[in-house]
């Protein structure tokens, strides 16, 4: 089991029988999600992933992974939220934070399309020039606004340096099965495509190609990291809670939340795991944020963020609680020396591995904010690898389907994420909204 749920530090904050008072809607919600009964249960696709995924496309990703090892020196994946965060948190969790700057016989992996930053754009058009690189377009609706433009930049670069022959054999498309702008695109232009499910919603769409094809070409192990999502689900079956510490965090989470604690923060003490809290916060934030309620999902790395956020989560208003990973085994040690002067003081530690002064910080802090009535919850990640990556993500994401449907939202839609769309798209004289044009120039203008 990769990963283990600790609820020591909550007994300030929990009773035994809360939990126990918790179990009947625990067990309603598993329902849910297993019958296919509770809202928006057109996108459970996920939870039978692990098991069900397409094999023949399996062996295609990799295929095409090989060709753009083979091909080229740098990977544009364009993309965002569900069509980003997951590729880019497992290669951080899974090569390094620091992938692109190491040493390595597999391409570099430029992110694009998950922001419409024009310098951002420009940096990345200058790290490629005179790279050969490939590009891997990800977009479920195939019409998302800020990955569609940083494609149109790519596909023409491309086409100027290879041709449009030479185009063709070096982009591949991510999206729906038979819809989409793009979809109607890459079969007139050629373009290998791979198939995000229908039945699987974006910011559960990490294990299929949206996240392995990229990952595949950064060198992961995708075998591994199906067989962590295996026995992830395996280990969340059973519906009581007892026995099933998925469904254990999920119903912490609700406890919390009902307690008053509206902010949930995941804490992490390794640099590496930065991106995951970035994937983790759209799982988290689309699916529960809605209706007016919802944990606010939040991140930091410790010990670098104690010296920013570690204040006011010690001391600031008490709405908050942490979900700690503590991490037993580190991807690489280091060993503190003695100084012979011992200019810095710092000789108490020598002897010791930097992982046991890490450690040492992170029970610290678990005791400091616990006493600071911060709860804490701690979930025990036994290593960062391509297994428990997928193990991870399948936890969360049954944990999230859980925990929606405790408070009683449909996890898998996001609305509100259509509010900034429609107005930028009437500022920017998109045909079709000139009504709306209309009411926010009068709303502007008073
Ligand atoms: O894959 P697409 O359709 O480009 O969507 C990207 C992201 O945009 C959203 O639809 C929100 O706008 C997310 O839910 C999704 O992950």
């Amino acid at each position: 089991m990769s990963v283990k749920l600790n609820t020591k530090y909550l007994r300030s904050f929990v009773r035994p029988h809360e939990l126990d008072g918790l179990a009947p809607l625990v067990a309603a919600a598993h329902q849910q999600v297993h019958q296919k009964s509770g809202l928006g249960n057109d996108f459970l696709g996920w939870v039978d992933l692990p098991f069900s995924y397409d094999k023949e496309e399996f062996a295609r990703i990799k295929a095409a992974a090989e060709k753009i090892k083979n091909q080229s020196q740098a990977l544009i994946v364009i993309g965002i939220g569900g069509s980003y965060l997951g590729a880019r948190a497992a290669i951080e969790y899974i090569k390094s934070n620091n992938y692109n700057a190491l040493k390595k016989d597999t391409p570099n992996i430029y992110f694009v399309g998950n922001t419409i930053s024009p310098a951002y754009l420009n940096d990345i058009l200058s790290l490629v020039d005179g790279v050969d690189f490939s590009v891997n377009v990800i977009s479920k609706s195939g019409t998302t606004t800020e990955p569609a433009l940083a494609f149109r930049v790519f596909k023409e670069l491309l086409e100027q340096r290879y041709g449009v022959e030479g185009a063709k054999e070096r982009i591949y498309a991510t999206t729906d099965k038979a819809r989409g702008t793009l979809k109607e695109l890459s079969d007139k232009n050629g373009y290998e495509t791979f198939v995000i499910p229908d039945d699987v919603g974006g910011r559960f769409s990490v294990l299929t190609a949206v996240g392995l094809l990229p990952m595949a070409v950064a060198g992961c192990d995708l075998e591994a990291v199906m067989a962590g999502a295996q026995d992830s689900a395996k280990a969340a079956e059973d519906p009581d809670l007892d026995k099933n510490d998925c469904y254990r965090y999920a119903a912490i989470r609700n406890l919390l939340y009902n307690k008053g604690y509206s902010v949930e923060v995941l804490a992490a003490y390794e640099p590496s795991f930065r991106e995951m809290c970035e994937w983790f916060k759209q799982l988290y934030g689309e699916s529960e944020g809605k209706d007016n309620k919802g944990l606010f999902p939040a991140s930091v790395i410790f010990s670098t963020d104690l010296h920013s956020m570690g204040q006011y989560i010690q001391d600031g208003r008490r709405q908050l609680f942490e979900t700690v990973i503590d991490l037993q085994q580190p991807k690489s040690d280091f060993f503190i020396k003695e100084d012979a002067s011992n200019f810095d003081g710092l000789n108490f530690l020598a002897g010791q591995n930097m992982s046991s002064v890490n450690k040492m910080a992170m029970q610290g802090t678990i005791l400091a904010h616990v006493k600071g009535g911060v709860p804490n919850v701690v979930l025990e990640l036994e290593k960062m690898d391509d297994y428990s990556f997928g193990y991870l993500v399948y936890f969360f994401e049954k944990a999230c389907a859980i925990s929606g449907y405790l408070l009683g939202v449909n996890p898998f839609d996001q609305p509100g994420v259509e509010g900034y769309k429609n107005n930028m798209f009437a500022l920017l004289g998109k045909p079709g909204y000139e009504e709306l044009r209309a009411e926010i120039d009068k709303e502007l203008a008073e």
